[in-house]
């Protein structure tokens, strides 16, 4: 792979789009490569997530669809897109660990299949990809609804096996409480299959690279991604690019 100097590629505008199903490594692998390609980031599920946590807190009928849309619509919502910062909060209130707890986990597939929740964050994705200039945003439907036009495309995947392994030890390493087997299968294949009613991401669109880590590492998984992002965009990773 050709390596250039950070000046001569790090201010060519650069929209990326990964998608994948839970624990397919979307955020993980995203932060490496926005961090190597010189760019910003986008964590699409997250903000799916900050709608859960506020109709969660603010009470909303999670069975009214008509109140989650009008809840996402007057979400108060601010999000770091740096790779090296995770940071969201909602209204003012810093929700970057809440929005991973088990409560918006388990609740977050119900408002993601909201069809006008759909359509307000993917507003708000395009306005922010658009002002980042270099982006890597990486979710569910990038590929094929938010930024189908984006210079690369990329949808990641593993086993269901391997990706309920790597969820497991993610957890493990937070210092979760011990997940049993059974929720943890819900909370990988259960969500992929309420994902899936609304979003495709089981096999790529026309012109979207397949890359399968299912035997692949960490790093040969991110220099995998970053290959069809040169293939398919034409521009290297950053030379010295933060890793
Ligand atoms: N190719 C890989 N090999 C080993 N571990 C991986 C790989 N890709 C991701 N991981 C790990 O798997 C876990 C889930 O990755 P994450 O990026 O959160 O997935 P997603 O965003 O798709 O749900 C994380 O602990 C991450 O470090
Ligand atoms: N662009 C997106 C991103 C996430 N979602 C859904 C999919 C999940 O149920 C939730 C949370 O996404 P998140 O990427 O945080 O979930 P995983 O880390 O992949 O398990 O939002 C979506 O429907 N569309």
């Amino acid at each position: 792979m050709t390596e250039h100097t950070r000046d001569d590629v790090a201010t060519t505008p650069l929209v990326v789009a990964v998608d994948g199903p839970s624990g397919s490594g979307k955020s993980s692998v995203s932060k490496a490569v926005a961090r190597r390609l010189g760019a910003a980031y986008l964590d699409t599920g997250a903000m799916y997530r900050a709608v859960a946590w506020h109709c969660l807190n603010e009470g909303v009928d999670l069975a009214d669809a008509d109140a989650v849309a009008a809840a996402a619509v007057a979400m108060e919502l601010e999000q770091s897109t740096d790779p090296d910062v995770e940071a969201v909060r909602v209204g003012g209130t810093d929700v970057t660990e809440a929005i991973r707890g088990a409560e918006v986990t388990d609740t977050v597939s119900t408002v993601a299949v909201v069809i006008p929740v759909r359509e307000e964050l993917r507003r708000r994705q395009r306005e922010t990809i658009a002002a980042a200039g270099r982006m890597v945003a990486e979710g569910r439907d990038i590929t094929t609804v938010v930024a189908p036009d984006a210079h690369a495309r990329v949808l990641l995947t593993a086993s269901e096996a391997v990706r309920t392994a790597r969820r497991s030890g993610q957890l493990a390493a937070a210092g979760e409480p011990g997940v049993d087997a059974g929720t943890l299968h819900r909370q990988v294949a259960g969500r992929d299959a309420r994902d899936a009613t609304v979003s495709t991401f089981d096999r790529p669109a026309e012109g979207v690279a397949l890359v399968d880590s299912t035997e692949l590492d960490f790093e040969q998984t991110v220099a995998a991604v970053l290959a069809a992002v040169e293939d398919q965009a034409g521009t290297p990773a950053v030379k010295g690019g933060r890793r």
